[in-house]
């Protein structure tokens, strides 16, 4: 039976699902010698050898994670001994949380209920690989989420020695860092650092030429032809270029034709672009907010209160202000600051104040508008709320 009601309106979309995040796609161009310096590292692990560890550096959207799954796709599909696991760090927080998702990807099943200790989980990943004679390697997506509280320290160092315990167990881990400087060596303690070695492999941004062929692959495959006329590509390109980060022009794009479609037009308009474009970026912030701790969202509430209220933001000010209403040691305010820069929610300066240089924390445009809507509500929650409200008003066509 041809679907009458389920695929009437699907008039513009081939397939919409190859605009969300997590599709790996086809065809990925401009990251060939990403890709290769990532295969030579990987390689050692087809003769059963631990991989060479790696740093994977660029901006959010420069496809960092994208040139992972690839590699890993390979490797799951050529070499069964080596066990290829993603873990995507930015809902966890601690070693137990890295290491269950290990253990669920290897075992199948989460670790048991009654909450056994990282070391047993550990312990029981060792004996796993030993027994097997495998090789895990493990990608921590986004690793510059694990800094706070030597985290990272801890779940590398775990991973990185675990043949010391269990031999036969051989082991490395690939990072991706979207914050861009990532202080591993800062960071880690001395032994941590000498058993990681990694080699760093850049992801510049796209050029405004990438960005729009990329973008133009994507409506190929996705969008029925001449749906998207070139106007309309040029102008989410320009967008997605000021944004720095290709996952908007992807959202902007699939936002955009579904706007045109749930209107009945044939093809999409800059218009279309234009209404489904602060809603993208809404949606955007907001959900980047709702994955702050408590404690970066009190530092960001400060830092945009006192944005609003036009007051100084150099970072003493703004320490001031932070530990008056959560204390907290200087070092641990960085941290924080570090961290809602890397996440593009703020972004720091140095400026000249009478005879020396101060650094200044600028929050970026939008933000303010998220916290707030976060703080009205019960929780951050409420911000989500407030940007779904909007995307469901132009999913279903009412602008
Ligand atoms: N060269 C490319 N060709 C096609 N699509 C790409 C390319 N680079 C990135 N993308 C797409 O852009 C989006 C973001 O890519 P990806 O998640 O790999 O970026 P990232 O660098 O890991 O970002 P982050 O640091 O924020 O995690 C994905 O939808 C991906 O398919």
């Amino acid at each position: 039976m041809t679907p009458r009601y389920l695929m009437a309106d699907q008039a513009l979309f081939r397939d919409p699902s190859l605009f969300e995040t997590h599709h790996l796609p086809e065809v990925f161009n401009y990251r060939d010698a990403q890709l290769k310096d990532l295969a030579f590292a990987l390689r050692p692990t087809l003769y059963g050898a631990r991989p060479l560890n790696t740093l994977l550096q660029g901006p959010p959207g420069t496809g960092k994670t994208t040139a992972v799954r690839r590699l890993f796709a390979e490797v799951e599909e050529t070499t069964p001994q080596v066990v290829p696991i993603l873990v995507s760090c930015l809902g966890k927080r601690t070693t137990y949380a890295v290491l269950s998702q290990i253990y669920l990807t290897l075992f199948n099943h989460s670790p048991p209920s009654h909450g056994p200790s990282s070391s047993r989980i550990l312990s029981e990943i060792g004996d796993n690989l030993a027994r097997r004679g495998a090789v895990l390697v493990v990608c921590l997506d986004d690793a510059n989420h694990l800094v706070q509280k030597r985290v990272l320290n801890d779940v590398l160092i775990r991973i990185l020695r675990l043949h010391e315990f269990y031999p036969g167990a051989r082991t490395g881990v690939v990072m991706t860092d979207s914050s861009m400087d990532l202080p591993l060596h800062h960071i880690l303690d001395p032994s941590t650092w000498s058993s990681l070695q990694a080699s760093t492999i850049s992801f510049p941004p796209y050029s405004a030429d990438e960005v729009r062929s990329i973008l133009a692959d994507r409506v190929r495959a996705g969008v029925y032809p001449g749906v998207v006329p070139p106007a309309v590509l040029d102008d989410v390109a320009e967008r997605t270029v000021g944004t720095a980060d290709l996952r908007i022009g992807m959202d902007l794009m699939k936002g955009a034709v579904h706007h045109a479609e749930r209107a009945g037009q044939k093809t999409v308009t800059v218009g279309d672009v234009e209404t489904v474009f602060a809603v993208v970026m809404r949606t955007r912030l907001a959900s980047t907010v709702q994955t702050l701790t408590p404690t970066e969202q009190s530092v960001l509430a400060v830092l945009a209160g006192m944005a609003d209220r036009r007051e100084e933001t150099t970072s003493g000010r703004v320490y001031e202000a932070v530990t008056a209403v959560e204390p907290m040691s200087y070092t641990m305010f960085h941290e924080r600051v570090q961290r809602l820069e890397g996440l593009r929610l703020v972004r720091t300066r140095r400026r000249k104040k009478g005879q020396g240089r101060t650094r200044e924390i600028v929050v970026r445009e939008g933000v303010s508008d998220a916290v707030s809507a976060g703080s009205s509500g019960e929780s951050m929650n409420g911000c989500i709320g407030v940007a779904d409200d909007e995307k469901r008003r132009y999913e279903t066509g009412g602008g």
